[in-house]
């Protein structure tokens, strides 16, 4: 029997911090999730510039990098792939090569630190020629559907790898309903939770992670895909598409700027789990502004984050977890 994809309730509730999250708490450490940037020199750490304190890792430096955090309460990772030794090409076929930095550093986690939750970005732009996250036209426009089964192939195969999680970040029409379906066809439907960055927005936040996973479009933009700022309405009408298609978790990116978003989210899906992506520019600018000597960095990391957790979210994604980690 082929199950429908509003049948399968079980894969948002797999994982015993997954099931942590159905239920909504104040700040704690099992509520944020730490974005890491997996390279493919298996023993390089390089700084990012642009995201003060954090690093590119390859595969071999990850326990000595994680071991310490998991040891202070570190429950969750989502990993994003940066891949400097690849071929690039028009269908991202990098994203799910075997050998490739994502697939090798689940596994690795897996065996490592069997009680941590492995979430991975789904996404093409990393992988991608042109660096769009999915597949064009001819004409350099949106492909979507073609693009929406590609995303799906490789959640599979990330899922298969062993992550908990996958969660596509590119904004294509469709994707969420083709990755649930290609789950659960593939008997992965009960194991692997699906969570959606569902109202994404074109925002001028994302610089320091384009420039740390090498991911920015080499032309154009993203604003055919990912949301335009002011769009309450077409954000509540995502969110509700998600819901319908299949998603376990609902995620607003960034964080600050759409509270409000995040409010009407916790309305509107208040069944769910609700992600907020505190992203690279946000985190960025609560650093330079600390340095600047215009706040205390601690003060207002707590203050964005509560706010975030007041708004609704039960998760949150931030690159301030080893702090909080030592905060909490
Ligand atoms: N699809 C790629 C992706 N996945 C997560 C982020 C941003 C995360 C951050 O800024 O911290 C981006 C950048 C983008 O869409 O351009
Ligand atoms: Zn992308
Ligand atoms: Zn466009």
């Amino acid at each position: 029997m082929t199950l429908d994809i509003s049948s399968v309730l079980q894969g948002g509730y797999n994982h015993p911090l997954s099931r942590q999250w159905q239920s909504r708490r104040g700040l704690d450490k099992s509520m944020l999730m730490y974005p890491i940037f997996v390279t493919d020199d298996p023993t390089s750490r390089v700084e990012i510039p642009s995201l003060p304190g954090q690093c590119r890792w390859g595969v071999d430096r990850l326990e000595g990098f994680l071991g310490p955090l998991v040891q202070k309460g570190l429950r969750s990772v989502i990993l994003f792939g940066v891949p400097l030794n690849c071929e690039k090409d028009g269908r991202g076929t990098p994203a799910d090569d075997p050998q490739g930095p994502v697939i090798l550093a689940i596994k690795k986690l897996r065996a490592l630190f069997p009680a941590l939750f492995i979430a991975t970005d789904v996404c093409l732009c990393e992988y991608t020629s042109h660096g769009h996250c999915g597949l064009l036209h001819e004409d350099g426009t949106i492909d979507s559907t073609p693009s929406a089964l590609r995303i799906a192939e490789v959640a599979l195969e990330y899922a298969r790898a062993g992550a908990h999680c996958v969660a596509p970040s590119d904004m294509m029409d469709g994707r969420i309903k083709a990755i649930k379906r290609v789950l659960i066809d593939n008997g992965l439907g009960n194991r692997c939770l699906l969570m959606s960055y569902s109202a994404k927005f074109a925002s001028g936040l994302y610089g320091p992670f384009r420039d740390a996973a090498g991911s920015a479009p080499s032309f154009g933009d993203r604003k055919c895909y990912q949301l335009p700022p002011g769009a309450k309405g077409l954000a509540r009408r995502a969110i509700q598409r998600d819901v319908t298609e299949g998603a376990d978790i609902i995620m607003v990116k960034p964080s600050l700027p759409y509270l409000d978003i995040l409010a009407d989210a916790a309305q509107l899906a208040p069944d769910y789990p609700l992600a907020a992506y505190h992203v690279s520019g946000e985190y960025a600018m609560i650093v330079a502004g600390a340095r600047a000597g215009v706040y205390d960095l601690r003060v207002m990391a707590f203050e964005t984050t509560e706010s975030i957790v007041r708004a609704g979210a039960t998760l949150i994604l931030s690159y301030f977890t080893p702090q909080f980690l030592d905060w909490l």
